[in-house]
């Protein structure tokens, strides 16, 4: 199958705007805001995870977006019944199915979709049949891609942060063979006709050898861009991010 070199789409993962929120109450900062001036920025879409503690995003801010964004949603959630009553409702352009864990600090890994085919293929059916994007957040693993493209997902998005970790905390051979795993991954789930994203603990320094592997067509950043805005603020945060993944880009498709 022919390797794309089409641009890099950017989705600004909002739910650490929220968290900050969350730890006084109240309405500041508002998520909302922070979608706006990520679309300004250059965003080419917002992601937002409702987890089922609603430690960060909440109901309503799914329902506020919806309303306000002119980029696509991506909905990240659980693949429960609850969740699934929410997507149905809202019908975002995309739902992204996550692995949840009550006491994660984080998304801590894919989503196990081998061993729950059957429950999964179900679950889905009705989000792509509202029209939603499937996507499936899982490992780089031949046999959970496989299995993600057997239950009939049009999207997965390889979760990054095992090889970001490595880079961050000085362990390159680990950071290396993450990185290999996740380019041959892309190719491998491109040539069963999945649409290949990335996500989680992208940074500034880990980002470009990623935005190079021609199959990737998104990337969704989140908790770091959140951090940088404080220092330099969301807008300027956001194109320094796109500035570099267009060079990466650019550099791959010479
Ligand atoms: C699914 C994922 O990768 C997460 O990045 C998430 O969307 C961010 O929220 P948490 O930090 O709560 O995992
Ligand atoms: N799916 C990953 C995501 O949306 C952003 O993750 P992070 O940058 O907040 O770790």
């Amino acid at each position: 199958m022919t390797r794309p070199v089409g641009p890099l789409r950017l989705g600004v993962n909002i739910d650490h705007v929220a968290t900050v929120r969350n730890a006084r109450g109240g309405d500041t900062p508002d998520p909302l805001r922070a979608a706006r001036i990520a679309e300004i920025a250059g965003a080419d879409g917002i992601t937002a995870h409702l987890r089922e503690d609603r430690r960060h995003i909440s109901d309503a801010d799914i329902e506020g977006l919806m309303k306000v964004l002119n980029v696509p949603l991506n909905f990240e959630m659980a693949a429960t019944d609850e969740m699934q009553a929410i997507a149905l409702r809202h019908k975002p352009h995309a739902v992204c199915i996550v692995p949840e864990k009550r006491e994660e600090r984080t998304t801590e890994g894919g989503l196990e979709v081998a061993r729950e085919e059957n429950r999964l293929a179900h679950f889905i059916a009705p989000l792509r049949d509202a029209g939603c994007r499937v996507s499936i957040f899982i490992a780089a693993d031949e046999r959970q891609i496989e299995a993600a493209h057997r239950i009939g997902a049009q999207v997965i998005e390889l979760h990054s942060g095992a090889y970001c970790d490595a880079h961050h905390e000085g362990r390159f051979e680990d950071r290396d063979r993450e990185l290999e795993a996740m380019r041959q991954m892309s190719t491998f789930a491109h040539d069963l006709g999945l649409e290949v994203h990335v996500g989680h603990g992208l940074t500034y320094e880990t980002v470009k050898p990623v935005a190079t592997f021609p199959e990737v067509m998104e990337l969704n950043i989140g908790h770091f861009l959140i951090g940088e805005a404080i220092f330099r603020g969301l807008d300027p945060a956001i194109r320094e991010m796109r500035r570099l993944m267009d060079e990466a880009r650019e550099a791959t498709a010479a």
